[in-house]
């Protein structure tokens, strides 16, 4: 059976050091890094994530508010409130839970944060300067996957990493820095119209599974001894599911993550990471 990378471990772990970093910071500051998390409408699932993030703030010793909107709010109401975050000294990071209702132009919202505001690290200008080598802020899942392979001894450099799934979210930005200093992968992206996918993963030292489809990828589609991260969280009747089949892979595959306990607690993290981080920036 493979080595088990557990993401809840790490970010345990990941957690206990910046709960250190936070008191230092505060310390020296005389001030608390504090998120503003936004959540529009009624989802289970984004008020689990939401209450997930806040305690996890309040857990390494930050502020956290929730700015609860109804389903029908306007766009207009939420660039309202976005522009009165964006000015409040008192907060350092903006979260705004995607996705967001039909009705509001989510590129358009994500546009308005203040960049250096941007924990997610979604605005177009945080983007380019990930893309140029000079991230602000790393997003959230791809810096996690990163911290899960580098703290469970992964090598990544000159290794063939496929990354499967493009979105804005996980696979292009994490695709962009698996091929950058200091990771130095070979780096493949792989998507729903790839002609025999299941050859092109087989080459992977290393693959990321982020295309959203419970057990899609199977044991036949695995390197021997390969590291498989498995970003998926998808709801099923069976329970929260991965990306790739946990138990036949894993028979495969010389290191995967689990799900639940994986990738998810990481991406809770490295936005506290990011908060802090934008703390820091106000020193600067
Ligand atoms: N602006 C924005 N930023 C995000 O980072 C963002 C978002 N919107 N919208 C939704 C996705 C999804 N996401 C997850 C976070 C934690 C877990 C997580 O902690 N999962 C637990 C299980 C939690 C459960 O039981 O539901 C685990 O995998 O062990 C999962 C998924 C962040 N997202
Ligand atoms: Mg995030």
């Amino acid at each position: 059976m493979a080595q088990v990378i557990s993401g809840k471990e790490i970010a345990k772990q990941l957690k206990s050091e910046l709960a250190a970093e936070v008191a230092e910071f505060i310390q020296n500051n005389a001030c608390v890094p504090r998120l503003a998390a936004v959540l529009v409408g009624e989802d289970p699932a984004s008020d689990v994530y939401v209450r997930n993030k806040r305690k996890a703030c309040e857990a390494v010793g930050m502020e956290s508010d929730l700015h609860r909107l109804p389903a029908e709010t306007t766009q207009d109401e939420l660039l309202t409130l976005v522009a009165k975050l964006n000015k409040d000294p008192a907060v350092h990071g903006i979260l705004i839970q995607l996705p967001l209702p039909p009705q509001i132009d989510s590129d358009r919202v994500l546009r308005a944060v203040n960049p250096a505001k941007d924990v997610d690290a979604f605005h177009p200008e945080n983007v380019g300067l990930l893309v140029q080598g000079q991230p602000r802020f790393l997003p959230c899942t791809p810096h996690g996957v990163l911290q899960m392979l580098g703290r469970s001894g992964v090598e990544t450099a000159g290794k063939h990493a496929v990354v499967l799934g493009r979105s804005h979210i996980v696979g292009r930005p994490l695709s962009i820095m698996l091929s950058q200093p200091p990771y130095n992968a070979t780096v493949t992206i792989c998507h729903s119209r790839t002609a025999d996918l299941a050859s092109v993963t087989k080459q992977a030292d290393i693959l990321i599974a982020a295309i959203g489809k419970p057990k899609f990828v199977t044991a036949d589609m695995v390197k021997p001894g390969a590291t498989v991260i498995d970003v998926g969280t998808n709801r099923t009747d069976d329970g929260l599911v991965g990306d790739a089949d946990y138990e036949a892979v894993g028979e495969v595959a010389g290191a995967i993550s689990p799900v639940p306990g994986g990738v998810g607690p990481m991406t809770i993290t490295m936005l506290l990471y990011n908060t802090l981080e934008a703390a820091r920036g106000l020193e600067t």
